[in-house]
């Protein structure tokens, strides 16, 4: 549904010389937001709409598949896997020079955000569409 690609940065390494488990995570939020982008969406709307919803994440998770290094480009393919009721599930493999490197899954809930904190809302119809491609 949308390919991407990211450099492993020297922060996202360890001592080992590899990829940290934890850097694979903010790789996931931000190809996860340039999906929403390319949906004409916001993770965080500035202006109050109709699809002026946010995305609190509620589990995440990962497989190391491969090592990456420093410098490697990684590509990242992300596909939605479920469309629930307000929570929208996606699936990223990564993978250098077509060797897997990792599989991971971020859980969203469309939630609204006031003064009074998140609230579970179902997602827009038109949101559902473009998840449901
Ligand atoms: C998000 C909540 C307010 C929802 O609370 P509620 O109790 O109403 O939710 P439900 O239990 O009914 O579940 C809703 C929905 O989600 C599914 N679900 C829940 N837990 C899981 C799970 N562990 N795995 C899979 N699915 C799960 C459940 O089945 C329901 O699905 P339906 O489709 O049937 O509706 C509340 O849960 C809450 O406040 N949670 C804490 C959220 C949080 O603090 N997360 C940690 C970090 S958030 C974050 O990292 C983050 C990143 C960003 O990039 C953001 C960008 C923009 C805005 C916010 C961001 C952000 O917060």
């Amino acid at each position: 549904m949308l390919s991407t690609t990211r450099r492993v940065e020297f922060r996202d390494t360890d001592a080992a010389g590899i990829m940290h488990f934890s850097a694979f995570f903010p790789m996931m939020e931000s190809a996860e937001h340039e999906l929403l982008r390319s949906w004409g969406m916001s993770v965080m709307p500035r202006e109050r709409g109709p699809n002026d919803v946010t995305w609190p994440r509620v589990a995440a998770t990962c497989d190391y598949l491969a090592a990456a290094r420093f410098e490697d480009i990684l590509a990242i393919n992300v596909s939605v896997l479920k469309v629930g009721n307000s929570s929208v599930q996606y699936g990223f493999d990564f993978s250098r020079d077509e060797t897997p490197i990792a599989k991971g899954t971020l859980t969203a809930v469309c939630c609204r955000l006031d003064t009074s904190g998140l609230t579970k809302v179902p997602i827009p119809d038109s949101v559902r569409q473009l998840m449901q491609g």
